[in-house]
């Protein structure tokens, strides 16, 4: 007999895991399949291994650019030892993933080592043993995707960016979204001559303007904007020698040591049995879900990457425990919201967004209904130093009363001061609010709350 479960998850990252674990805090039966090591995306190749780099990353730029300004002495500039690095920020990660067992051994949840692949809708075949279970949950997340073009089996992606064990000395990433910029920036203050080309007129493409222009204002004022090429529809990877040239539409070329995918990623909704069951997919390849993450069929969720919304790790998380709660903790119409999500981009400075931008807004309300508060200041952080870099802000409050209904901006600090106006936004605050809230002097962040 197939052991049975209340609650069968395929796939131990960000959403699965949350979910797994909110099942079993309410006492649910449940065991999770994972192909690979637990944490997923996030933990193995995303979010924590990119933002330990990101630490070592300001470090340097720190030196680099206003170390000597505050009367910092060294007497040679400090190097990075990259294999150190990757030894440690590999070992924080092991790390993560016995702290992750224990979750799963706290609450119960059975960890099935394997590759999960739906039978029926009540049964999971993990390697050729079977398991069932009253609900199935997939969360089986995403991976890269490459542009279907000659010579994309070339170079690596951002899962291979975190298996390097050395720098090369140029690289040429395609794509400048999340991960195009995100990369570009490590590997700049690692001394790679990192190039991004983005077929759009601009990088972050989906971020307001002053985002946009603020990331290329910087890039100006620090020496790299040469090295952002938009309008470059890359048509071709040819492999030279070592090299590889990059050809683009308009007839000119780049040669780079090695070539780095980040135009996206797909669903992974292949080789899991969704045709034994008929889970329908959208237009786009992601599975089809409602807002309370059913799919189309009966007793089978879905949450996080493999849906396509928001691909973010607090999403989720967020959709993974609410999909508990509403199945085994009687809430019955628990369910996440898609909107207000807060968002950071891990560049050098960082970019924070929620809600919308300023084009979303006037689409929204009416140009006739918005009121745009913005700021641009040479931050604090830079003021007695050689390089002063600014920091740009934007606050966009729609109606008569002015509710904000988005918040952006590029700066020193922006990461971490954007979690508490998240919380504001969601709570529904005005800019009366905002103007009522005494501020903290002195940091970037006051100006939030002192526009006029
Ligand atoms: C480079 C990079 C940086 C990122 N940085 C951030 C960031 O800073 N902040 C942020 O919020 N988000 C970030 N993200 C996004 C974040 O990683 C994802 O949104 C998140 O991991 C999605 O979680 P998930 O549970 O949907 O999928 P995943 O975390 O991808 O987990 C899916 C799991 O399912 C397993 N699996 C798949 N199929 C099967 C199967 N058939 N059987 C068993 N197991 C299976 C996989 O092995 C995997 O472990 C980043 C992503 C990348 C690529
Ligand atoms: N800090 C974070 O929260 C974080 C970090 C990394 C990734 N992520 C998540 O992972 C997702 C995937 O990241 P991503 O950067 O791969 O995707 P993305 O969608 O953010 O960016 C892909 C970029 O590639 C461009 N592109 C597409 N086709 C192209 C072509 N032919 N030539 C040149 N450029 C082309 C797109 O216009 C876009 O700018 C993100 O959307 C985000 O949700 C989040």
């Amino acid at each position: 007999m197939a052991e049975h479960f209340d609650y069968l998850v395929i796939g131990g990252g960000s959403g699965g895991i949350a979910s797994a674990n909110r099942a079993g805090e309410h006492g649910a039966k449940v065991g999770l399949i994972e192909a690979r090591n637990l944490g997923g995306t996030c933990v193995n190749l995303g979010c924590v291994p990119k933002k330990v780099m990101w630490y070592v990353a300001k470090l340097m730029e720190d030196f680099d650019l206003y170390g000597k300004g505050y009367g910092l002495e060294f007497s040679e500039e400090p190097q990075l030892n990259f294999k150190k690095l990757k030894e440690n920020r590999d070992q924080y990660i092991e790390f993560l993933h016995t702290a992750y067992q224990r979750g799963l051994d706290n609450n119960n949840v059975e960890h099935i080592k394997g590759y999960g692949k739906i039978v029926d809708n009540h049964t999971v075949d993990v390697d050729g043993v079977e398991y069932t279970a009253d609900h199935i949950l997939i969360a089986t997340g995403g991976r890269p995707k490459r542009l279907n073009i000659p010579g994309a089996e070339y170079g690596i992606d951002s899962d291979g960016f975190f298996d390097l064990e050395e720098l090369p000395e140029s690289v040429a990433i395609i794509g400048g979204g999340y991960i195009g910029v995100e990369i570009s920036g490590l590997l700049r203050t690692f001394g790679v001559e990192a190039h991004v080309f983005e077929f759009l007129p601009s990088v972050l493409a989906t971020f307001d303007s002053i985002v946009k222009d603020g990331y290329m204002e910087i890039a100006e004022n620090e020496g790299f904007a040469d090295t952002i090429h938009t309008d470059a529809s890359v048509q071709k990877v040819e492999k030279k020698g070592d090299k590889y040239i990059l050809h683009f539409e308009d007839g000119s070329t780049h040669e780079t040591d090695l070539v780095l995918w980040a135009t996206g990623r797909a669903p992974n909704v292949e080789n899991i049995g969704l045709e034994n069951v008929g889970v329908e997919l959208n237009d786009l390849g992601f599975i089809k879900v409602d807002q309370y993450q059913n799919t189309t069929i009966d007793n089978i969720y879905s949450v996080g990457d493999v849906l396509g919304i928001l691909n973010l790790t607090p999403v989720a998380i967020a959709a993974g425990r609410q999909l508990s709660e509403r199945l085994f903790n009687n809430k019955k119409e628990a369910k996440v919201d898609y909107t207000n999500v807060p968002s950071v981009v891990f560049t050098e400075p960082p970019i924070g967004a929620v809600g919308l931008t300023e084009d979303e807004a006037v689409a929204e309300y009416g140009e006739g209904n918005i009121k745009v508060y913005k700021s641009v200041f040479t931050s604090m952080h830079s003021s007695i130093t050689d390089n002063r870099q600014k920091a740009y802000m934007k606050l966009i409050c729609a109606g008569n009363d002015e509710k904000i209904v988005g918040l952006h901006g590029i700066g020193q600090g922006m990461d971490e001061m954007l979690q508490g106006f998240g919380v504001a936004i969601k709570m529904g605050a005005t800019k009366a609010d905002f103007d009522e809230t005494v501020a903290i002097h002195p940091t970037a962040a006051e100006e939030f709350v002192t526009m006029r």
